[in-house]
């Protein structure tokens, strides 16, 4: 699904955040990344999405090499991940309906088609009744939900989060865990950077693990910390 061929990334003022980058992750997995701040989890995903460019390297997604994709490519290739942040970036002005209707809307589906997948989209949250709300009358888990509405309502194949689970008490961090794990269970692959050790240790998934920009660890059923 996406592979990362000798990938780096030096940002404008010199500082590499990523070097070396080599990395095959299948159609299906649930993927933890890992590592101390500023290791280069938050790179690596925008590196996907095409928020950034590699300065070296090739990352490859369904056999398309992201930094060559021409611009009219880049909404379809964003329709195929969805994007869920710790701070949630959702419109606060706009109702919770409006801010998952949105992301249809950009991409020109009609608005019959809307009003079908909306509703369907805030169910498997869990929020059908809390589609006429504002962002600031929702707790933050419910905020969250909302994120993970509107980045679902195009059927991606892949899902990328950066620590969703960052701004929530535990116990919604594991509520929420649970709708990531039903996602990927229905067949979207999952990539989360995270700092969530007892999540990470709990959940026993793949774990890929950043240090200094390069990948120190990549353990199929492994733990926040190296064991070994
Ligand atoms: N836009 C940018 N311009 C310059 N340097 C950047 C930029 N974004 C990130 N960096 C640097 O790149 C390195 C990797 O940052 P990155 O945000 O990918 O790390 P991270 O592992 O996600 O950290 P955190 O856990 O704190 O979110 C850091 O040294 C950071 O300061």
């Amino acid at each position: 699904m996406i592979r990362f061929y000798g990938v780096s990334k030096v940002y404008q003022n010199g500082v590499t955040a990523l070097n070396n980058i080599n990395l095959h992750i299948r159609k299906g997995e649930f993927l933890f990344l890992v590592g101390p701040s500023g290791a280069g989890k938050s790179t690596l995903t925008k590196l996907i999405f095409r928020e950034e460019l590699p300065t070296r390297g090739q990352v490859i997604f369904s056999g398309k090499n992201v930094a060559r994709m021409r611009h009219g490519e880049i909404p379809y290739l964003r329709r195929k991940i969805g994007m869920v942040f710790q701070d949630f970036r959702l419109l606060p002005q706009k109702k919770v309906w409006e801010n998952v209707a949105f992301a249809l809307e950009v991409t020109g589906v009609s608005r019959r088609e809307i009003k079908r997948r909306v509703p369907e989209a805030l169910k498997m949250v869990g929020l059908e009744d809390k589609a006429g709300m504002l962002p600031t009358q929702l707790s933050g888990g419910e905020q969250q939900r909302v994120g993970i509405a509107r980045a679902m309502i195009n059927n991606p194949s892949l899902l990328v989060a950066d620590e969703p689970t960052g701004n929530l008490d535990p116990e919604t961090s594991w509520e929420l865990m649970n709708l990531f794990q039903e996602i990927n269970q229905r067949g979207t692959t999952i990539i989360m950077a995270t700092h969530a050790w007892d999540i990470v240790d709990k959940l026993k998934k793949r774990v890929v693990a950043l240090n200094c920009g390069q990948i120190v660890r990549d353990e199929e059923g492994g733990g926040y910390r190296d064991e070994a």
